[in-house]
């Protein structure tokens, strides 16, 4: 079974990017679990062909491979698992759509829906957001480290903090309990990915 990685780098939906070559720096700098998200806008064709070619930069670095709440495209290149959140398909039919041994990541910001996620399947959380998040604008007010901590508290299994992480607070996360973070603008708006990722890795590694 595929260990859960302490650095997971969530691709940046934003026009305009080179997602490939951030995902290469990224590796290159210590990443060691790659999440495929794209926009709603992104054709289910686009989704593919990018996963694919992420999922060929995790595979020559042996890192896992996740896609982000559409799990046909997870499945259909192969990837490692996938992510669900709270408007996605429930946490007990993504784990009978993936199978029992693929990786399964769900969102839960408290207590008792970390409880249920992990009861219906989900080898991981995903908890927040930590911080105010630059990327995803439509989140809920932040719930800090205590928030983090009382998730990771309820629950066996690996909690991943997420929104607004940044080099600086990733310590205090892990801290609170957290297992590891996920991070977008931290590497992906870096003027140096490469040196933001292995940055973020010493700040996450025990
Ligand atoms: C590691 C991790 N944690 C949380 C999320 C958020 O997922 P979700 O709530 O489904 O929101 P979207 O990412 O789909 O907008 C995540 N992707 N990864
Ligand atoms: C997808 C998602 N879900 C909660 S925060 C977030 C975006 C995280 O991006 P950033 O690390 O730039 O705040
Ligand atoms: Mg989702």
């Amino acid at each position: 079974m595929l260990t859960i990685g302490r650095l997971h780098l969530v691709t940046d939906v934003s026009p305009g990017r080179d997602v490939p070559a951030t995902v290469a720096a990224a590796l290159a700098g210590g990443v060691d679990t790659v999440q495929v998200r794209v926009g709603s806008e992104i054709s289910d064709r686009a989704a593919y062909e990018l996963a694919g070619v992420v999922l060929g930069l995790c595979r020559a670095a042996g890192v896992t491979c996740l896609v982000n709440d559409r799990l046909h495209v997870a499945l259909a290149v192969g990837a490692d698992g996938g992510h669900v959140g709270d408007t996605d398909l429930p946490v007990a039919a993504a784990r009978a759509v993936l199978g029992p041994h693929a990786v399964l990541g769900a969102t839960a910001r408290d207590p008792e829906s970390a409880r249920r996620a992990v009861a219906a399947g989900a080898d991981y959380l995903g908890t927040g957001p930590a911080y105010v998040s630059t990327t995803k604008t439509t989140l809920p007010a932040p719930i800090g480290p205590a928030g983090v901590a009382a998730v990771a508290a309820a629950v066996p299994v690996p909690v991943i903090a997420i929104g607004g992480v940044t080099e600086e607070t990733a310590a205090a996360l892990r801290a609170a309990g957290a297992h590891g973070v996920a991070v977008v603008a931290a590497i992906c708006s870096a003027p140096d990915p490469r040196d933001a990722a292995a940055r973020l890795k010493r700040a996450v590694t025990p």
